[in-house]
C-alpha cells in the first residue's frame, strides 16, 4: 500500500486534503485522525506536521508527501521536488524596522542576529553567501523578536504582509526564496511505483482542471481561421458543422485567467454563443 504524508494542520493542511479528494482520493472527515485508509486506490494517508513531512519522506518511511518548498529545503533531510502543487504560495523575506539597516544586500547583514524559524534555510543562505550572521532559531511569531531585543533582523514566510505592518517592520533586499506547497519524495529514489505514477498524473489533473476552463462558440467558417488562432486549444480544438449552413460551432481548453480577454477578442471576429464551462477533472 501507498503511503503518503499530509499536512495535519496549518495553512497547507485544508488545501492539501481538497487537492486530493479532487483527485479521487478519500480523505479523514474528522481532524484528529492521524491515518486514513482509502482501501479503493490501495493509498494509505499520515497525516503529520508539514515541518516533519521531508524527514519522513527523506528516509524511505513514507513514499510521497505534501510540504512546504521552504519546509523541504529547511529540513535538508533527503527528499525532493516532485510537482509543484499550486497552494501556499508565500515568500520567505527579511524584515526589519525601516531605516534601521544599512542596506539591504547580504553583506549588510553581516554580524547581525537574524530570528527565524527556518534555521536551515537561512543558514545555507549566508554560507552560499559568505556571510556570517547569528542565526536565532525560534518557533513562530518571529516579528516579536525584534522589539524584544532577541534579534536586529527576522527571516520569515508573508503572504499579504499584513503580520510585518502590525509589527511596524517592512522587507528588504530580494526574497530569499519562493514557496508554495509541493509533492515530494526521496531524493534520487528508484523509478515511482505504479500507484505512485498514478497519484501524481492525478494530482497534474487537477492542477489542469483548476488552471483551464472549457470554452465553447459558434462561428461562420469564413471566420473559423481566425477564431481558432485564438483558441488553439491543447492538442487542436474540436469543429462540428452547425444545422444553419455556413456555421460551425468550437471546443477547446483555454487558460482560466485568459478567458475573458479571448472572449472578447472572439466576438469581434464574430463568434456568438461564447459559453465558458468548468473542467472537474482532467487527464491530458
Ligand atoms: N500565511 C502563511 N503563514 C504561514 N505559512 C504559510 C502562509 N502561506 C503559506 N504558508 C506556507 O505554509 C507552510 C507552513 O505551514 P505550517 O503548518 O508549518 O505553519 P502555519 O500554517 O503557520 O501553522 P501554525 O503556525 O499554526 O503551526 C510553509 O510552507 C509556508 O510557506
Ligand atoms: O504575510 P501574512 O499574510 O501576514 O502571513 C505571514 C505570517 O503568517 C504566519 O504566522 P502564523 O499566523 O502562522 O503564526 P506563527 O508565526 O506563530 O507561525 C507567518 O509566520 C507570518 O508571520
Ligand atoms: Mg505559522
Amino acid at each position: 500500500m501507498l503511503r503518503i504524508a499530509v499536512p495535519n494542520k496549518g495553512t497547507l493542511s485544508g488545501p492539501a486534503a481538497q487537492m486530493l479528494q479532487e483527485a479521487g482520493y478519500r480523505q479523514r472527515s474528522d481532524p484528529k485522525d492521524l491515518l486514513c485508509r482509502d482501501e479503493a486506490n490501495d493509498v494509505e494517508f499520515f497525516y503529520l506536521r508539514p515541518r516533519d513531512i521531508a524527514t519522513y519522506v527523506g528516509s524511505g518511511d513514507l513514499d510521497l508527501g505534501i510540504t512546504g518548498r521552504d519546509l523541504l529545503i529547511d529540513a535538508d533531510s533527503g527528499a525532493e521536488e516532485l510537482l509543484d502543487l499550486g497552494f501556499g504560495r508565500a515568500t520567505f523575506r527579511f524584515a526589519a524596522v525601516p531605516g534601521s539597516i544599512k542596506g539591504d544586500g547580504p553583506a549588510d547583514l553581516t554580524g547581525l542576529r537574524v530570528a527565524t524559524a527556518y534555521p536551515g534555510v537561512m543558514q545555507r543562505w549566508f554560507t552560499e553567501r559568505g556571510v556570517t550572521a547569528e542565526v536565532i532559531r525560534l518557533d513562530g511569531a518571529v516579528e516579536n523578536a525584534i522589539r524584544l531585543g532577541v534579534a536586529d533582523v527576522i527571516a520569515d514566510v508573508v503572504e499579504t504582509g499584513a503580520t510585518l505592518r502590525q509589527a511596524g517592520l517592512a522587507t528588504f533586499g530580494e526574497p530569499i526564496l519562493k514557496s508554495s506547497s509541493v509533492l515530494v519524495r526521496r531524493s534520487g529514489a528508484a523509478d515511482l511505483v505504479p500507484a505512485a505514477k498514478q497519484l501524481l498524473r492525478r494530482l497534474q489533473g487537477v492542477l489542469v482542471a483548476r488552471r483551464y476552463v472549457m470554452l465553447a462558440y459558434d462561428v461562420r467558417a469564413d471566420a473559423l481561421d481566425a477564431a481558432v488562432a485564438l483558441t488553439p486549444g491543447i492538442e487542436s480544438p474540436t469543429v462540428s458543422p452547425l444545422h444553419r449552413e455556413g456555421w460551425v460551432a468550437v471546443q477547446a481548453m483555454v487558460q482560466r485567467d485568459e478567458v475573458h480577454r479571448i472572449m472578447d477578442e472572439l466576438y469581434e471576429v464574430g463568434a456568438r454563443a461564447i459559453l465558458v464551462t468548468g473542467i472537474h477533472a482532467c487527464r491530458l
